[in-house]
């Protein structure tokens, strides 16, 4: 699996993706600053956390204006596998690659804790190495992560089993207890129409050795290493 690590001024996540990819694939991921707009040939392309561009106007939006985001939509549109963590999920959304947006917290406070989710789905290139329904807990760290889209837009995220990831309670319930920062109907992660693109507010690289506390995450760079070789 070749990968490219994307890398704006603030990024801060970008090391521990390229651990987690490393260690379920055995290869080292490219690094790519923000100013360039060529890409290098590669199956894979990630946008991991943080902070870029200082978070100024909101979340993602100068970054989702940049150079190498015009080249990554390109990369996209061609069909190679795109995931967006956290920062780089709001940048796709405000990149038009994934449909609604990621709002402040319900709670207006940056929150940073480990998360229960239930994988809604395991058919897809980024979770097939899970089985639907089961529970894993990833970390979470952010302020804005609702996710927000209009009733049509989440009924056809649902009737097309785009819904990846939700945010459930303890057990694994996906009830409002669990429902961490007000998302709309608990979502957590969701693909694009051609479901080469994933975006999701948890961060898995950060659950994939037991000296962070878990492996759960682990799956996620499991079933892209599986299906990218
Ligand atoms: N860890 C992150 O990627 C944080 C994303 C963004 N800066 C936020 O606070 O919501």
């Amino acid at each position: 699996m070749r990968a490219a690590v994307i890398v704006f001024p603030g990024t801060n996540r970008e090391k521990d993706i390229a651990e987690a990819l490393e260690r379920a694939s055995g290869k080292k991921a490219q690094f790519v600053w923000h100013g360039d707009s060529d890409l290098p040939d590669v199956d894979l392309i990630v946008v991991p956390g943080g902070f870029s561009y200082g978070d100024y106007l909101r979340c993602g939006a100068m970054a989702g204006n940049s150079p190498v985001m015009r080249a990554v939509k390109q990369k996209a549109d061609a069909g190679v596998r795109v995931l967006g963590v956290c920062n780089g999920f709001q940048i796709l959304t405000e990149t038009g690659l994934l449909p609604g947006v990621l709002m402040r917290n319900a709670q207006l406070k940056f929150i940073c804790k480990k998360a229960t989710l239930t994988v809604q789905n395991s058919d897809s290139d980024f979770s097939s190495a899970y089985s639907e329904g089961q529970r894993v807990v990833f970390p979470v760290a952010h302020n804005e992560g609702n996710y927000f889209a209009d009733d049509a837009t989440l009924d056809r995220l649902e009737g097309e089993d785009r819904v990846v990831f939700r945010y459930a309670d303890a057990d694994g319930t996906v009830n409002k207890a669990g429902n961490i920062n007000g998302s709309q109907r608990n979502i957590a992660g969701i693909l694009n129409e051609k479901r080469n693109v994933l975006g999701m507010m948890p961060h898995p690289e950060n659950a994939t050795d037991p000296a962070q506390g878990g492996t759960d995450g682990l799956g996620l760079f499991k079933s892209l290493a599986e299906v990218l070789q």
